[in-house]
């Protein structure tokens, strides 16, 4: 490969990722105070990382891609550990657990030259403990000394906390113990612990803990080891050496026979200051009566027989596909447990295997950790584009390089409105952070200016709408943008989309592109065009064929017969969803009495406020508006319900409290809410002892449970409905 050119903005770019990670992990291992989300580290992380691949030149000894973990803070004797607490690789999703096996597989054939693909293999599965690893020595089974992680190299002397964590045991539950045995595993504090520790401190005024892995930092640096038992620390072991006391300086690490460039990892020589102690000599297993473990399950197993607690959620996997589902199902039912962890680990089970392909300065080649996919993550605005949507709002959204987010690519995210923009000051090249849980649309979160590059201007929102170049208006009250000429091909593009909608006169055929279509050709100029489209004008279209148009002329004549709550939902009235559109249709049941009627009567209705009612109102005094219902009117749509008078409410449903819960038979939730509200019953969202009735569906969950212990009445639809007809006799 040609050694690629380095501009001087990707220099800068090298230099600030740099800066701003060592600040960033300075703040997490040596304050137990991070600002900076984990997700974020680990992408910005492996930016520098990628820069540094392709620029090697770039690579400096101090970059926080060269040193594990940081140096320890040093109220405490620090103790040089004999073999490495290494880090983990991390993967990002299943692509790189595959990539990661490859390159395993082909790393073993270079050290053994022999083809190993067909020996038998197979991976241990742990979750990963968002914890602080320990190192725990024990001279003929008595636990003499707890280390921290430290840097890697050199740890922490806290033997006197360790002691004070209920789950290690301080002496190890076997007769014959060998001289020295190593268990390393990870201390954490349980949510239900760091929930309390918070609550105190704030009680106290302190200053609270990000996070439970920086409170069990916090707590496992204290000088008082009371502090420490009070707590509630625990500890889960997923390590286990053994071998023989020795003094003196250790030349090289070495496990099982296969050397590493452990001992020249960076910052070695840096980070051992003060008084170092020396722990033991690894050493083959000596004649022991411990049966041998060959793999790492074993191990886990005999950590378990020693006394320790080893977490019960491990797995054998035979095949990545079996790691594969371990990790999805953790995904999501990690928000079970009674702990954080921020991913699984993956580790190849033989021993032999392991000691084979041995560690990289920073890592076991062996293991890998696979992070839970990320609800945040850092990503560089490429530009800021502004949307028009069906109600002339206009919302800026920023494009970006494409970033993983929860499972899904994310390319571009809201950032709201202009008063956002400016809170944010978010500029074109900015390294900015954006979020994505569950169903949420992306958003931008936050800017990190520290990575700006130079050069770059504020964003101003464009002054004229980009669809129709007239003027935008914002009201100096309001947050939003607005185009309002009623004639934006934006507008009328998101009035038709909207029409055609499933919840609206749900005309089947008429999506987004062939919307697109009709308003660029100037075939559709409201939605009542659409009923004066014939399929011999259709066929103009490019890429229309005769079927689909006679297919499409049907759909849009059969919307004639959609109910005339549909049709209210339809015209896009601000604030008229589809549920109020129900209400109001049953108390005005025809186009004529709505519009007619003043916002005081309007807002009579139940359920219905005044700003609802005004909106309404205005709509139907727009001239075009009323040149609309004419227009549909004439094409033959409903504008007229069923007779419902309000003497006819229900007795039964009047003044009593609702809720819908599970899907029903045949009836919508917002519909049965619609109909209970039209009838003068009351629908809330939650059980309670107020509620006197509950609809109840299919899969209904935690709603039903509830009410059952609550002792509420419970009705299907059949009932319900029942209940409604009673009230019309
Ligand atoms: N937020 C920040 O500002 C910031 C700064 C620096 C580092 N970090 C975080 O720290 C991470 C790097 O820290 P790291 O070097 O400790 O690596 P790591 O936390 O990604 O992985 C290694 C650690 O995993 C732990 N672990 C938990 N369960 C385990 C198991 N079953 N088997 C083996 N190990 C297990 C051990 O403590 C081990 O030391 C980054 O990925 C980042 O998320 C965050
Ligand atoms: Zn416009």
């Amino acid at each position: 490969m040609n050694a690629l050119e380095i501009t001087p903005e990707i220099k800068q770019r090298v230099q600030d990722l740099r800066k701003l990670l060592w600040q960033a992990s300075y703040e997490y291992y040596v304050l137990d105070a991070p600002t900076m989300e984990d997700a974020v580290y680990d992408q910005l992380y492996r930016e520098l990382v990628d820069l540094e691949t392709r620029y090697p030149a770039l690579i400096v000894s101090d970059s926080p891609t060269q040193r594990v973990g940081e140096r320890p803070a040093s109220q405490f004797v620090s103790v040089k550990h004999n073999i490495p607490l290494y880090s983990l690789e991390n993967a990002f999703g299943n692509e790189d657990l595959a990539k990661w096996q490859e390159r395993w597989q082909r790393q073993l054939l270079a050290v053994s030259g022999q083809p190993s693909a067909d020996e038998p293999f197979d991976y241990v599965c742990e979750l990963k403990i968002d914890g602080n690893a320990l190192a725990l020595t024990y001279e003929n089974g008595i636990l003499v000394r707890g280390v921290t992680r430290g840097d890697g190299i050199t740890g922490e002397e806290i033997t006197q906390n360790v002691k004070a964590i209920r789950s290690i045991p301080l002496r190890l539950n076997l007769d014959n113990p060998p001289p020295v045995v190593e268990v390393r595993g990870e201390a954490f504090l349980p949510l239900s612990s760091f929930e309390q520790i918070n609550q105190e401190r704030e009680q106290a005024g302190e200053a609270l803990f990000a996070n439970p892995r920086n409170a069990a930092a916090g707590t496992l640096r204290q000088l008082d080891s009371k502090i420490v038992a009070r707590r509630k620390l625990d500890f889960f072991p997923y390590t286990l050496h053994w071998g023989e006391k020795a003094e003196g300086r250790r030349q090289k690490a070495e496990v099982d026979g296969v050397a590493g460039e452990i001992g020249e990892a960076g910052g070695v020589e840096a980070a051992t200051e003060g008084k170092v102690t020396q722990n033991f000599l690894p050493q083959p297993i000596s004649p022991s009566p411990l049966p041998t473990p060959s793999t790492q399950w074993d191990c886990l197993e005999l950590l378990k027989q020693m006394g320790f607690r080893v977490n019960p959620e491990r797995q054998q996997c035979a095949d990545l596909q079996a790691v594969q589902e371990y990790c999805d199902r953790w995904s999501l039912d990690r928000t079970q447990l009674r702990y954080m962890t921020d991913g699984v680990v993956v580790k190849i089970n033989s021993l032999a295997l392991q000691a084979q392909l041995g560690f990289t300065q920073k890592f076991p080649r062996w293991a890998i950790a696979l992070k839970y996919p990320a609800e945040e993550a850092p990503t560089i605005v490429k530009r800021i584009s502004v949307n028009v949507g069906r109600t002339g709002a206009v919302t800026p959204l920023a494009e970006m390089r494409p970033v993983q987010l929860a499972g899904t690519t994310v390319a571009r995210a809201t950032l709201h409105n202009s008063d956002r923009i400016a809170e944010l000051d978010i500029r074109i090249g900015d390294t900015v952070i954006v979020r994505k849980a569950g169903e949420i649309i992306p958003e931008v979160v936050r800017v990190l200016y520290d990575l700006r590059p130079e050069n770059t201007m504020p964003f101003q929102m464009p002054s004229q709408c980009p669809e129709c170049s007239q003027p935008l208006v914002k009201p100096d009250d309001e947050a939003v943008t607005r185009c309002i000429n009623a004639s934006c091909p934006a507008i009328l593009r998101g009035a038709l989309v909207h029409w055609a909608s499933r919840q609206a006169l749900d005309i089947n055929g008429l999506g987004e592109k062939l919307v697109l279509q009709f308003v660029d050709t100037d075939l559709v100029r409201s939605v009542a065009d659409l009923y004066d489209l014939t399929v011999d004008r259709l066929l103009l279209l490019e890429r229309m064929g005769k079927k689909s148009a006679e297919k499409l002329v049907g759909a849009i004549a059969d919307s004639k017969q959609q109910p005339w709550a549909r049709v209210l939902y339809g015209l896009g009235i601000r604030h008229v969803g589809s549920v109020n559109a129900q209400i109001l249709t049953q108390r005005f049941t025809s186009v004529e009495a709505l519009a007619a009627a003043d916002v005081g009567a309007i807002a009579t209705v139940f359920g219905i406020g005044t700003e609802i009612a005004e909106s309404v109102h205005d709509w139907f005094q727009n001239p075009g508006n009323q040149q609309l219902i004419q227009r549909l009117q004439a094409a033959g749509l409903q504008f007229i319900g069923e007779v419902v008078d309000s003497d006819q409410v229900s007795a039964a449903i009047a003044g009593k409290t609702f809720v819908v819960t599970g899907t029903l038979p045949t009836l919508k939730r917002d519909e049965a809410k619609a109909m209970i509200q039209a009838a003068g019953g009351k629908v809330t969202d939650s059980v309670s002892k107020k509620t006197d009735y509950l609809v109840v569906g299919e899969d209904a969950g935690s709603k039903l449970t509830k009410a059952q212990t609550l002792g509420v009445a419970q009705l299907s639809e059949v009932e319900l409905l029942e209940l409604l007809d009673r009230g019309e006799e």
